[in-house]
């Protein structure tokens, strides 16, 4: 495909379709709303609306990326909203995996229908849409491993009509376009996220006190990733914290304190994936110094399980 041409092409086209009219989008950071945002905000500018929400499940770092993009280098009006406290009230107490992503799916939508209703001006709804969506989606029968959360879900009444400028674009390509607009190489090249976010890797009910500690780790774990070279041969690598305790020694003392687990997998469309081996020197040095950054951790463990029969996610 001739990206450039293709970009060229969908300014065009949006430009014709909005007109002088405005659009919102549901902004996520992710490589496919990104893209898309970039590529709309080409054709109408500040017409376009992006809403980010931060529901405290973001990797460490995330919302400062998407607002120093969407906020300087790109001419949108992103609206970032503060839904932490929100999304931590419902979660409380919830230890379940499904319902833990149907709240958070749910309460995205709840958080957007609240700041799309401020915007009556606008009439278009962008999506981010890609072809294995569409594939996805069309599949019949299939049995419920994950409930998904999608903007797909919004309800039927909004009235908009919708732009999905990238429906006809597989994943290299999606990347390949945001590279012709400009967008920084890691938010192009980024790992497959999962929708509910850092909320399924918080295992059982989500603490504050877990989540933190996550993201810690989380960010250790991609530093060393990256200081290493291996962000492109690793697929998906990331850290899972459990809801228990074990016993450790720091400081000569016995500790009772968190273990996690370290997760990183090469596959080609997620269906099935195999463990990756990282060297034995990088993951002492990861175990080493996720255990001195982060007190509260006492053990690392190293998952070696393929999919199947495990996921790639753990919950
Ligand atoms: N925290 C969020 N703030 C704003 N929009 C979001 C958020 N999370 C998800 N979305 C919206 O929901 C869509 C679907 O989310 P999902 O996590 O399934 O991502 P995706 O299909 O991989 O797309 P992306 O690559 O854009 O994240 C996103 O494209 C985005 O429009």
């Amino acid at each position: 495909m001739d990206i450039k041409q293709f970009v060229d092409d969908s300014i065009r086209n949006i430009k014709q379709t909005v007109g002088d009219k405005k659009a919102i989008l549901a902004l996520s950071g992710g490589v496919d709303s990104s893209v898309c945002a970039a590529l709309v905000s080409q054709a109408i500018g500040s017409h376009l609306t992006c809403v980010f929400v931060d529901h405290g499940l973001m990797r460490k770092g995330e919302r400062e990326a998407v607002e120093d993009v969407f906020n300087n280098e790109f001419d949108v009006n992103l609206i970032v909203v503060d839904a932490q406290e929100r999304f931590m009230t419902k979660l409380k107490n919830i230890e379940d995996p499904e319902e833990k992503r149907k709240i958070i799916g749910e309460e995205f939508i709840r958080v957007f229908e609240e700041e799309q209703a401020k915007l009556s001006d606008h009439d278009f709804l962008v999506q981010g849409t890609i072809a294995a969506d569409i594939e996805e989606s069309g599949k019949e029968g299939g049995k419920l491993v994950k409930s998904h959360h999608n903007v797909g879900g919004l309800p039927e009444d909004v009235n908009f009509e919708l732009v999905e400028p990238l429906r006809e674009l597989y994943k290299a390509d999606v990347r390949a376009a945001g590279r012709e607009l400009g967008l920084p190489e890691p938010m192009v090249a980024r790992q497959p996220f999962p929708g509910p976010g850092l909320g399924v890797r918080c295992l059982g009910e989500i603490t504050e006190e877990r989540l933190e500690i996550l993201k810690e780790a989380d960010y250790i774990l991609r530093d060393e990733v990256a200081k290493a070279g291996l962000e492109y041969d690793v697929w998906q690598y990331f850290v899972a914290i459990p809801d228990f305790k074990v016993v450790g020694k720091v400081n000569d003392e016995r500790a009772f304190a968190y273990p996690i687990f370290i997760r990183g997998v090469i596959s080609e469309d997620a269906k099935e994936a195999t463990w990756y081996g990282f060297e034995e020197d990088f993951l002492r040095r990861l175990s080493k110094k996720i255990t001195d950054q982060i007190p509260q951790v006492v053990r690392v463990l190293y998952d070696i399980t393929d999919k199947p029969p495990a996921t790639i996610e753990y919950e």
